[in-house]
């Protein structure tokens, strides 16, 4: 049996930050990682989607500005080589030798609880003197439509790594997954249909910004198709079809699964410590699973914030808790991810871009706060300057009893960077009228925050 002070399970993004905070802190730490070290994120998720995306977004930028030299269309062969890149073509050594040159040991296999503080990988026995913390993130969840199982499918890693354009691609989910990938292959040519159940896509976030991406989504050719229950899938000559509800049928030669996550807790031993397979692992805001007191959590096998920047925030949190033996702490202390319940940044990497934190007008109304919200047109000098006939639209959702900020919303072409002034406002609490006399730099497409502030009545 081999000891060491904590074992992190899972070698994504967050277990390499919960791992990294432990080891810089002298405690002697196990990574154990089943695939390869980087995790969903860096090789079927953020990145490669975002790689796949960015080209696409070069171009229509272009295409806004007159006097700018463009191809009229994106070289894929290309696209895929710097993708790969950024994938490392799949190979984990790089994040390997990060680890390892932090002072974390990387132990390759399927990591299982065995017992207290005790772990087991492939036969392999570890022990902790201090705790064990999951990290084994999301695995897609495929919907219970008939027929659906048995037909040939993508799911985000294949849609991710595809190395050919699909001819006709059917993209089913109208989430995040759904509205990126759809636009990434039809910007790099394929016939793209997107099936989405709801009335808009994106359904948590303001209704204007699923009502914006849809707009963007047909301007590229994309057909999307809302209130669209899939109720069967077939295999059909060449490819998929799917069948909805009200007796449309879309097909296409490949079809992406894009219908949500579940947190990675099979095989794992859970059911041992009282928690079911398939579910998240619940934590409190030190990342400590209820009711074990050695055993700690993070990122999206805790279904709170599933988002790498949120994972890392609470790995640090976690890793923070363990070096110092925290079992408790205020909110907003180094040990406690007090911003996942009311600050959650997250940018949808679409054309045009959603960036959005805290919480819509509806969820602040329904957690019960009296709020005023102020929803106007990105339309100033910076704006325009950016790109001709540059459209966008911004909100703010503003607590009438404290009178600062708990939602921000941008919609519009490269609004992303937008983003951290709101989220810093809400996490600090920063008055409307203090937050006046941030003065956004002229002329730059921040100014919106000047007119939003003005609408509000200042
Ligand atoms: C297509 C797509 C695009 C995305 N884009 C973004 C984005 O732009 N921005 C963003 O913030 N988020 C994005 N996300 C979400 C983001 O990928 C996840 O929130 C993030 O990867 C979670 O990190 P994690 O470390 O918790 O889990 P993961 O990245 O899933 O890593 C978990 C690791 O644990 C390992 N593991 C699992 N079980 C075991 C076991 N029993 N033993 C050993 N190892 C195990 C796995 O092999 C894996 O390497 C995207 C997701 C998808 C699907
Ligand atoms: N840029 C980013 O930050 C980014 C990008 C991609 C993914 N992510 C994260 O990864 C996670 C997974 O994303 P996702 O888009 O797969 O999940 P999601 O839960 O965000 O969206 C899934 C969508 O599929 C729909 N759906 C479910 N069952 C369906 C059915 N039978 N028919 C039609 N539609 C159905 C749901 O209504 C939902 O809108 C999310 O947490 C997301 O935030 C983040």
């Amino acid at each position: 049996m081999s000891d060491y002070d904590v074992i992190v399970i899972g070698g994504g993004p967050v277990g390499e930050n919960a791992a990294a905070r432990t080891a810089a802190a002298g405690l002697r730490t196990v990574l154990v990682e089943a695939e390869r070290v980087g995790g969903e994120c860096s090789y079927w998720a953020c990145m490669p989607s975002k790689a796949l995306l960015r080209p696409g977004h070069a171009l229509a930028a272009a295409r806004r500005v007159p006097g700018v030299p463009v191809g009229d269309r994106i070289d894929p062969v290309a696209v895929f080589a710097r993708r790969d890149g950024f994938t490392s073509g799949w190979d984990d050594a790089g994040q390997v030798e990060w680890a390892t040159g932090a002072g974390i040991e990387v132990v390759r296999g399927r990591a299982r609880l065995v017992g207290e503080r005790r772990v087991s990988v492939d036969g392999r026995e570890l022990a902790a003197t201090r705790a064990v913390v999951v990290c084994t993130g999301s695995v897609p969840r495929t919907p219970p439509v008939p027929g659906l199982a048995d037909v040939p499918s993508w799911t985000s890693r294949d849609a991710t790594s595809a190395h050919e354009v699909p001819p006709a691609l059917v993209v089913l989910g109208g989430g995040v997954v759904g509205v990126e990938l759809a636009q990434a292959w039809a910007r790099l040519g394929s016939d793209v249909t997107l099936v989405v159940s709801g009335d808009r896509p994106l359904p948590r976030f303001e209704p204007f910004a699923g009502d914006a991406v849809v707009a963007g989504l047909r301007a590229d050719g994309i057909t999307v198709e809302t209130g669209a229950r899939a109720v069967s899938a077939s295999t059909v000559d060449g490819g998929v079809a799917l069948g909805l509800a009200d007796g449309r049928v879309v097909s296409g030669s490949h079809l992406l699964v894009a219908t949500g996550r579940q947190p990675a807790t099979f095989d794992l031993g859970v059911e041992a410590f009282g928690f079911t397979p398939g579910q998240a692992l619940p934590v409190d805001d030190l990342g400590r699973v209820s009711g074990v007191d050695w055993l700690y959590a993070a990122g999206d096998v805790t279904g709170r914030a599933p988002l790498t920047h949120q994972g890392k925030y609470a790995a640090r949190a976690v890793g923070t808790a363990i070096v110092a033996g925290t079992t408790s702490a205020p909110p907003w202390s180094a040990a406690v991810a007090t911003a996942d319940h009311t600050a959650v940044p997250q940018v949808v990497f679409t054309d045009p871009e959603v960036a959005f934190v805290g919480r819509t007008a509806a969820q602040a109304r329904e957690a019960g706060l009296d709020v005023r919200v102020v929803e106007i047109d990105i339309a100033v000098a910076g704006s325009s300057l950016h790109a001709d006939g540059y459209t966008g639209r911004a909100a703010m959702v503003v607590d009438e009893r404290t009178r600062t900020l708990v939602g921000v919303t941008f919609v519009g072409p490269d609004v992303a960077e937008l983003l951290h002034a709101a989220t810093i406002a809400i996490v600090g609490e920063v008055p409307v009228d203090r937050l006046w006399h941030a003065v956004p730099a002229y002329p730059t497409i921040s100014e919106v925050w000047l007119r939003l502030l003005e609408a509000y009545g200042l």
